[in-house]
């Protein structure tokens, strides 16, 4: 089937859908391992493993200038705070635990969208 257009206005309603998910993210009660950039100073190991870190203040930086051309790239952006999360802690743990918790909630917000 033939791919729908995409007019500027589809990309204006993607960066209002994308700056309401991440205010969902940021108010959410389990967002508070990734609400800032994780300091790598005093968490040992960490810049070392994770090759490309990634919070929400980050990804509301991006969004304010305008760096996201689509929901895609927002999501994939958002996807990377959770991969990092996996990679970095064990699933049963604090951080671990909340991270299993956003991605499930993101997921089922953002396919709410489609
Ligand atoms: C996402 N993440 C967060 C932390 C952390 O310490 N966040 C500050 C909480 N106040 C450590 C490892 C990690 O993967």
């Amino acid at each position: 089937c033939a791919k729908k257009a995409k007019t500027p206005k589809d990309s204006n309603n993607d960066l209002a859908a994308c700056r309401m998910l991440l205010s969902e993210l940021e108010a959410h009660q389990d967002a508070w391992p990734f609400l800032s950039p994780v300091r790598h100073k005093s968490v040992p190991g960490y810049r070392k493993v994770i090759k490309k870190p990634m919070d929400f203040s980050t990804i509301k930086e991006k969004l304010t200038n305008n760096l996201y051309l689509n929901l895609e790239t927002f999501i994939i952006d958002v996807n990377l705070v959770f991969d990092n999360c996996q990679k970095f802690n064990e699933d049963d743990s604090e951080i671990g635990r909340a991270g299993h918790r956003m991605r499930r909630f993101f997921d089922k917000r953002w396919t709410e969208l489609l």
